[in-house]
């Protein structure tokens, strides 16, 4: 299609008193994975839910595959599939009795319903309960069920509400890679999420959500060159040289962290000389480094800076 698959601009929402989304922007090309991020009560359930048509805005307008959210709300929830929180798969249906319904509501016949839920049912791994009431399921399967009902009619967006939220470490893997290989067949992902390396593994793109403004957004290497810094951490021999080696470069000017108890001091690495530079002011001295290890700044990183900014624009 021509045209970006969301859109939004200056979209703002309130409820009684409370502002939860405030002059939004936004704009997602083609397919991919957006992550949106944000503390709680940031206002990403209230982005995704004005984007699925299942609440109105109060300002701003979005489009979504070039449909308005308000104006032409039927066209958008044709395109989208919505899973998450508070999507209604039916307890006491089966996986197949449950995709079966919604592919009939969605316009298929009976035999291609039957087949659209067995390619589902196949693909989310889901054979083996297939025929089995929902409400049987672990939270596990229940979440691929969840999702596989959100891709019954096949959309070209695809909204998640913290997919993976109380998932066990395999389940959530497998998830997502269900969901990297969707977006790479060309499904745009919009996902909420309350985890950074869910973030980090999945998205293309990120934005992250404070007070209902935008306020950080770009892929994730540019959010954490942006806003997370390196740092190194250097271990000692005994705890003396520790606590030498963290006066020198507190004295350069540096600012080290000096762990006591497992004699080591980390630093920021602010510039690409600085590493150079504390390992010679060190050796000045002949203060002897054991191990030297460079960590690189992770996404948590970019978000306890946004956390420490009252999340403005840092
Ligand atoms: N129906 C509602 N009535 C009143 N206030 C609401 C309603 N829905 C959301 N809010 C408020 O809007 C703000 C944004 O809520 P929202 O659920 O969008 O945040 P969130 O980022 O999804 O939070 P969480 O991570 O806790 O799910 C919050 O202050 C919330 O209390």
């Amino acid at each position: 299609m021509e045209g970006p698959r969301i859109e939004v601009i200056g979209l703002g929402k309130s409820y009684a008193g409370v502002t939860a989304l405030d002059g939004v922007n936004l704009r997602l090309g083609g397919g991919g994975v957006l992550a949106v991020l944000g503390h709680n009560g940031a206002g990403k359930t209230t982005l995704l839910d004005i984007l699925s048509t299942r609440t109105l805005p109060s300002t701003g307008t979005a489009t979504v595959c070039g449909y308005d959210v308000v104006r032409k709300p039927r066209s958008v929830r044709r395109r989208v599939g919505v899973t998450g929180q508070s999507v209604a798969v039916d307890d006491t249906l089966s996986a197949r009795g449950n995709l079966v319904l919604i592919a009939r509501l969605l316009g298929a016949r009976p035999a291609a319903a039957r087949a659209r839920a067995g390619e589902l049912i196949d693909t989310f791994d889901l054979a083996d309960a297939a025929d089995r009431p929902a409400r049987t399921y672990s939270g596990g399967m229940r979440r691929r069920l969840d999702l596989a009902a959100g891709l019954v009619g096949d959309p070209d967006v695809l909204f998640l509400d913290e997919p993976t939220t109380g998932l066990d470490p395999v389940s959530r893997n497998g998830l997502w890679e269900i969901v990297g290989r969707l977006a790479e067949n060309g499904t745009t992902v919009l996902l909420s999420t309350q985890y950074l390396e869910e973030a980090d593994r999945l998205a293309d793109e990120i934005v992250v959500l404070g007070m209902g403004r935008v306020v950080a957004s770009g892929t994730p290497d540019q959010l954490k060159a942006g806003i997370g810094r390196r740092t190194v951490t250097m271990s000692f021999a005994d705890a003396d040289t520790a606590r030498d080696a963290a006066f020198v470069l507190n004295n350069s000017g540096m600012e080290p962290l000096h762990d006591q108890a497992n004699r080591t001091v980390t630093a920021p690495l602010h510039a690409a000389g600085d590493l150079a530079d504390f390992i010679r002011s060190l050796d000045r001295l002949e203060i002897g480094i054991g191990e030297l290890t460079v960590a690189e700044p992770t996404l948590d990183d970019v978000y306890l800076a946004l956390h420490r900014t009252g999340w403005r624009t840092p």
